[in-house]
């Protein structure tokens, strides 16, 4: 935990309010969207990796960063930094707009922000010294003279924990954690204030691991920097971050201070992501909570809730409410089996496969009906929505069989996403409208899910997931 975290004791209480008085807050996003372009094979749909966030990150604190791989965290990070260009949206630093900087004023705000990177060879040139390496940001910068930048850069060298000699050598000449520590060096050359912070550990053995994370732990003290760190490693995130971000399909799920998040998750989404963590103790209860199926393509993201065509907690339609679990289990992943047809449809090789006129490999909807329901009782109500949708299927049309089957079992969890974050998605919205989360505690620790509504009478989260393993 930062000292600046410590020190101001109450300060998470506000810190997700978003507010623009609120002088403790270095950065404000404001519904930012990072979209990268598609290419003619598909049609041009983008792929929104960043698809509408907003929150806050204070001065001195370390936010985390987590979500499964391709939920859009490197981008996040990268767009923060400007290494891409924001499609919508605001990133504030000290006030500023950033993504309406440009020129000069881009080059000299970029000292402020820097980044470190998962794996330190991508950003150490073989054939420099480490101490050109290091100096190179001050070069670009003409930063005082060579002699300053000189002694500048074998102080940092010890900053890191390396030696002053090191400096003529090479990258080669040094191990993965050494490596990482130059990265970090050179990241510190032209004293930023904040730094994203890559995956730093995930490339090094676990020995190292932890000395570079005391060492990014130390440097924040000294310096009073403040980190965005993104990690596969929960366990890890949980050492070192003030307050967590969840993000899922270019979303933020649930932000808010680490312990609270980690030991009472409110999120579906965070439930399931906290649930694969290894239990340390093998004969304490822990269900584990699958997932069905893949994320959604970030090009075509489902209406509603981004997390809604996955999550083990979705509102069930008022009549379905005394629906037998299993049942009700099966129904979800037939849509999702045939969302997965839907979406490999939409890939390069079946199109080039449709237009040979050749059949994609996929089972029958009778084999996938035969395995998802034999050993079930369908009432009979449920069993005329399923035929009628097995003979839509059959027919060629899936689509119109997930369209009926959405109609029937669908809720308001795909119809609408949660808090208004519908318009904080439009992408023609002119002015940037920040998603309404629920607050879930008085810590200000917010959550993006239909089952926080208090004016709606569903069950929280945790009591539906629970049930599912009964
Ligand atoms: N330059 C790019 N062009 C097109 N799509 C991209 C580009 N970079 C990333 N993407 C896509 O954007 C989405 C988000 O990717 P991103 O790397 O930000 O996710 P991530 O959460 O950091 O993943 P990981 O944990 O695996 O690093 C993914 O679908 C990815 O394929």
């Amino acid at each position: 935990m930062s000292q600046n975290a410590l020190e101001t004791g109450t300060a998470e209480a506000d810190v997700d309010t978003g507010s623009r008085q609120d002088s403790d807050v270095m950065v404000e996003v404001r519904n930012l969207r990072t979209y990268y372009e598609g290419d003619g094979l598909l049609g041009g749909t983008p792929v929104k990796a960043v698809d509408g966030v907003s929150f806050d990150i204070k001065r001195g604190e370390t936010l985390g960063l987590v979500g499964e791989s391709g939920c859009g965290k490197s981008t996040l990070g990268r767009t923060l930094i400007q290494l891409e260009s924001a499609t919508g949206g605001e990133i504030r630093f000290d006030g500023t707009d950033i993504t309406t900087l440009s020129g000069a004023d881009l080059k000299d705000w970029r000292r402020n922000a820097q980044m470190v990177f998962q794996d330190p060879d991508s950003s150490l040139n073989d054939r420099m010294t480490i101490g050109e390496i290091v100096r190179e940001p001050l070069d670009v910068h003409s930063w005082k003279t060579p002699r300053e930048r000189r002694q500048h850069v074998k102080e940092l060298l010890d900053t890191v924990g390396l030696q002053r000699e090191h400096y003529y050598r090479y990258p080669h000449q040094f191990s993965g954690g050494q490596r990482q520590r130059i990265g970090i060096a050179r990241t510190l050359t032209l004293e930023p204030e904040f730094i994203v912070l890559d995956e730093p550990v995930s490339a090094l053995d676990v020995s190292v691991q932890a000395e570079v994370i005391n060492l990014l732990e130390d440097l924040q003290e000294e310096f009073g920097l403040t980190y965005l760190f993104i990690a596969h490693d929960l366990s890890v995130v949980r050492h070192i971050c003030d307050r967590v971000a969840v993000m899922y399909l270019g979303n933020i799920m649930e932000i808010g201070p680490t312990e609270e998040l980690f030991s009472n998750p409110a999120n579906p989404y965070t439930h399931s992501l906290l649930s694969a963590i290894p239990e340390p103790d093998p004969t304490a209860h822990k269900d584990r909570i699958t997932l069905q199926g893949t994320p959604p393509s970030p090009r075509f993201p489902p209406s509603g809730c981004p997390f809604s065509t996955r999550c083990p907690a979705r509102i069930r339609p008022p009549e379905y409410q005394d629906l037998d679990n299993e049942l009700w289990h099966q129904l979800d992943t037939l849509r999702e089996v045939l969302r997965e047809r839907d979406r490999t449809e939409k890939s390069v090789t079946d199109r080039i496969r449709e237009l040979l006129g050749k059949e994609p490999h996929f089972g029958t909807i009778d084999e996938i009906y035969a395995e998802l329901f034999d050993d079930q009782v369908v009432p009979p109500a449920v069993e005329e929505v399923l035929d009628d949708a097995a003979e839509l299927a059959r027919g060629g049309n899936e689509q119109a069989a997930l369209d009926l089957l959405g109609a029937e079992f669908g809720s308001v969890c795909e119809g609408h996403a949660p808090d208004g974050a519908d318009e904080a998605n439009d992408a023609d919205a002119e002015e940037p409208v920040e998603p309404d989360y629920h607050v879930v505690s008085p810590s200000g620790r917010r959550s993006l899910c239909h089952r926080h509504d208090s004016d709606a009478d569903y069950r929280k989260p945790e009591h539906v997931l629970d049930d599912r393993h009964r």
